[in-house]
């Protein structure tokens, strides 16, 4: 870059307001929402109101919903914690990590098989790749490169991830690893906009 051409740094805010002029026409640039999502640099103090964690399981908490056109969520994943194997039903996935590390593992799509009595069965799901991703990395994912796993494999550290899903989504598809069953899942939110949870309000309240 030389002198004011490189890309300011842009806070949580200015990136949601060019996030929606990104899908503000009918063809989206995902390449473009992508580098935007790569140019925004993590600031805790911008998302933590909407990091929320749950002892037993990753948690998505809803950032913004995009005038329509996209999720953005921020999704919390405590040591250990794991999504199933899934696909996107069909939406652009974009996930960028705001805090610790992440492990994706990339599956194929569930072949079907004939046994020899013409049987159809489906084998076990073939793993393409493993990524870990750190601090500000960003992966992009779509169903026609496959399906994936995202995981925190650390045993002390935390994970914070910011997730661009679009066409937003309200149900995907989990699939078994060993027999490459398919089951449908209602994706849900923990939090939305960051609000409290009556249970936080309760807990924050001063001690009797
Ligand atoms: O949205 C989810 O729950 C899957 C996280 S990996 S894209
Ligand atoms: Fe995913």
């Amino acid at each position: 870059f030389h002198g004011n051409s490189a890309p300011k740094s842009i806070n949580l805010k200015d990136l949601i307001e060019q996030l929606y002029e990104a899908f503000a026409s009918n063809d989206v640039d995902i390449d473009h929402v992508q580098d935007l999502m790569a140019t925004y640099r993590s600031n805790p103090q911008e998302w933590r109101k909407f990091a929320k964690f749950d002892r037993y399981r990753y948690t998505r908490n809803l950032v913004d919903e995009g005038n329509g056109k996209f999720n953005l969520i921020v999704l919390c994943w405590g040591e250990g914690h794991g999504s199933a194997i899934h696909d996107h039903a069909d939406a652009h996935c974009i996930m960028k990590i705001l805090q610790g590390e992440l492990c994706e593992t990339k599956y194929k799509w569930p072949k079907k098989y004939l046994d020899n009595q013409g049987n159809e069965f489906q084998g076990e799901l073939e793993e393409i790749n493993r990524c870990i991703y750190k601090n500000n990395d960003v992966t992009y994912i779509n169903d026609s490169i496959g399906l994936h796993r995202v995981e925190n494999l650390s045993t002390v550290n935390p994970a914070v991830s910011l997730h661009l899903y679009s066409p937003p989504f309200s149900t995907c598809s989990v699939f078994n690893k060993q027999t490459g069953q398919k089951s449908t899942s209602k994706v849900t939110f923990w939090s939305k906009f960051g609000e409290r949870r009556n249970r936080e309000i309760q807990n924050a309240r001063t001690p009797e």
